[in-house]
């Protein structure tokens, strides 16, 4: 039951670049409920409105689903992603419905301008290096497909269009790995409409942690999915303008609904720190790692290097690139310090 009515936000908070507090962040004084884009739900009133959705993971699949040093239980799942799984599973069928209304509308003129039946539903899930995107991606691929309607959905992270090392080496890039540049946006792009046009096969390349590169000659291959999620942290970023100054159609303008995971600077840091900390016992032990040399050194030095790497690359990359994208999101989804997430805000115009 919701126990108090939910509030608004301040549309300039959403639609502005948002502040460190989120869409509804704002000194009160500022408060402008009825105009807002954003209405604002605790974790308690997000919950209830889950309503009989059945829990169909166990606790076993959702450690399975869980990334290094994220803390999602069966009570995260239930209280968060469940609401939301039901609440998408409503979107994937209104959106269908709208679709044929369209196709009724544009009749033998939209025959082969793109009406079509089984256009893929995409979600966007975008957020900062280690806040937990990952998982919340794959969460809701399990959660989505058990869906009756909606069974084939396909997780797409946007790593796979990163330039390959050498290419980042030719531009300069090396030092702006995630930076909206750093990606082949264009064939992102056009991945994802390939994709929404109902092709039978679109391929991606696919991008190796363990090597810090593209992998030569891998390949994704997606068939026709119910539902596409696309992660990554630029994937709410607007279109390029074209040369000729004209607006293009940019990755997000094909999404039916994104998820801004949302954290503190601090807190997200801090995750970013304690994952390369257990990454170094694990991942980096591998002598394939591209970061086995932090296992030749001191915990104290290797985690100097990391703190390098959030100060000068990811914590930059969150405050101007992906931080101002919030605002664009269906839904923020807001963690704390624990990772747990406190409080929700879901677009209702
Ligand atoms: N250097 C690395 N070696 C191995 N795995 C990594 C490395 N960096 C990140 N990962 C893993 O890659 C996934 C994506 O990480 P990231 O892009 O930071 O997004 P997020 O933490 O928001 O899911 C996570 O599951 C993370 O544990
Ligand atoms: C691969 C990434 C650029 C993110 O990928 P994406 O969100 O596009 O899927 C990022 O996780 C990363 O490895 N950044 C480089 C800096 C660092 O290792 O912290």
């Amino acid at each position: 039951m919701i126990t108090s009515p939910p509030r608004s936000s301040t549309p300039d908070s959403a639609t502005e670049r948002p502040g460190p507090d989120g869409p509804s962040g704002r000194p009160a004084h500022r408060r402008a409920p009825d105009a807002s884009p954003y209405v604002d739900l605790t974790r308690a009133e997000w919950s209830a409105l889950r309503e009989r959705t059945p829990l169909p993971l166990t606790a076993d699949e959702v450690e399975r689903l869980r990334g290094l040093g994220d803390v999602i239980d069966l009570d995260e799942v239930r209280d968060v992603y469940l609401p939301l799984s039901r609440l998408l599973n409503l979107y994937v069928g209104a959106t269908s419905n709208l679709r044929g209304t369209l196709n009724t509308f544009l009749g033998d003129a939209g025959n082969g301008h793109g009406a079509q039946q089984g256009t893929p539903f995409v979600i966007g899930v975008a957020g900062s290096v280690a806040v937990g995107k990952s998982t919340v991606a794959r969460l809701l691929q399990a959660l989505l497909a058990r869906w009756p309607e909606h069974p084939r959905v396909e997780l797409v992270t946007t790593d796979g269009f990163l330039y390959p090392m050498k290419e980042l080496q030719r531009r300069g890039l090396t030092s702006r790995k995630g930076f909206p540049e750093s990606y082949d946006r264009r064939a992102l792009t056009r991945f994802v409409a390939d994709i929404k046009a109902g092709k039978d096969e679109v391929r991606a390349p696919v991008y190796s942690h363990l090597i810090y590169d593209i992998v030569p000659g891998e390949e994704l291959v997606v068939r026709r999915p119910d539902i596409l999620i696309v992660e990554g942290l630029n994937v709410l970023q607007p279109a390029l303008p074209g040369k000729d100054g004209r607006t293009r159609v940019g990755l997000a303008d094909y999404f039916d609904f994104s998820v801004y995971v949302d954290a503190r600077p601090e807190d997200i840091e801090r995750w970013y720190l304690n994952r390369f900390r257990k990454l170094r016992e694990t991942a980096f032990q591998n002598p394939f790692s591209y970061f086995r040399k932090y296992t030749q050194v001191s915990e104290e030095e290797a985690l100097e290097y990391a703190q390098t790497m959030w100060r000068t690359i990811n914590k930059p990359n969150l405050l101007e690139n992906v931080a101002p994208t919030r605002g664009r999101a269906t839904l923020v989804v807001r963690k704390g310090p624990d990772h747990k997430v406190q409080k929700l805000s879901l677009r209702k115009l």
